[in-house]
């Protein structure tokens, strides 16, 4: 049996005690070596969870635990190693370069006050050619595209060679091309190993890239299981709460939504 990456048990986490919490005893378990997707409405809580792995959020009760350690037993710079995100978008208040950006994604692997090294450099380089944005190495942070910015988020991301990867709506700023090279690095790295949760809006997204998909609402786990078997007519329209289609295509399935 695939052993697991990553645990919820029992977990309640609220942002305000006088009011409901966003998860009140939320049970999870990921399988290293797999793509799972998170699908579910807005307000559902798929960033909200992502930020608890991340340990920026403490639970109010139960455990999260990363190869079966609670997450808070970890410094700042272990869970850095092991756990990276490549966010929506970030306000970035400083003029850094693309690639000074990409640099940060190695933090957690520089002596105290050590300055990144050659070595760094290049595998943050590495990610940027890799990510399709080599030439933009020089260019500010400040002047990009909205989907330039999130390819440099990616980039950062891979930098950091995590154990497991999470990803807050990877393509919302991304065009075809962009997805489309998103998803063949994914692939890749879940090839070399690496563990990925990607929240996302897009089913279609899901049945292309993740083995495993968990369906939320309202901080509750409607159901998980195999993207196949979930990703389905039923189980969409009863979370999306509209009528969801899906259609067959060269062997493979789609979503129709009209
Ligand atoms: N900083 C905050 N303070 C108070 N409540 C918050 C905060 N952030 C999120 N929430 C609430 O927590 C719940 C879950 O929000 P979360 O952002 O995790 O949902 P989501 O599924 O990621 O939504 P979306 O798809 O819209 O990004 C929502 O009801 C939201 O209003």
């Amino acid at each position: 049996m695939t052993p697991s990456l990553l645990t919820f048990q029992e977990v309640r986490f609220g942002y305000n005690r006088t009011e409901a919490p966003v998860f009140d005893g939320l049970d999870l378990s990921l399988k290293e070596g797999r793509i799972t997707a998170i699908l579910g409405p807005n307000g559902a809580g798929k960033t909200t969870l992502l930020y608890l792995v991340l340990g920026w959020l403490k639970p109010w009760a139960g455990k999260i635990c990363l190869l079966d350690i609670p997450i808070e037993n970890y410094s700042r710079r272990a869970l850095g190693q092991h756990i990276s995100l490549i966010p929506q978008s970030e306000h970035t208040p400083f003029e850094y370069t693309v690639l000074e950006y990409v640099l940060l994604g190695r933090a957690p692997y520089l002596p105290p006050l050590g300055a990144p090294s050659q070595d760094d450099e290049k595998i943050a380089y590495e990610a940027l050619v890799k990510m399709g944005i080599g030439d933009l190495y020089d260019h500010s942070i400040l002047t990009l595209s909205g989907g330039e910015r999130q390819m440099v988020l990616a980039a950062r991301a891979l930098a950091q060679e995590p154990k497991l990867l999470l990803l807050d709506e990877p393509t919302s700023h991304l065009d075809l091309s962009n997805k489309v090279r998103l998803v063949h690095i994914l692939r890749k790295l879940k090839n070399s190993g690496t563990t990925i949760l990607m929240s996302t809006h897009e089913p279609e997204l899901a049945l292309a890239l993740s083995d495993d998909t968990i369906l939320m609402e309202k901080g509750r786990v409607l159901t998980s299981g195999r993207t196949a078997e979930m990703v389905t007519e039923e189980n969409l329209s009863k979370i999306y709460h509209i009528p969801v289609k899906t259609v067959f295509a060269d062997g493979k399935k789609f979503i129709a939504w009209m």
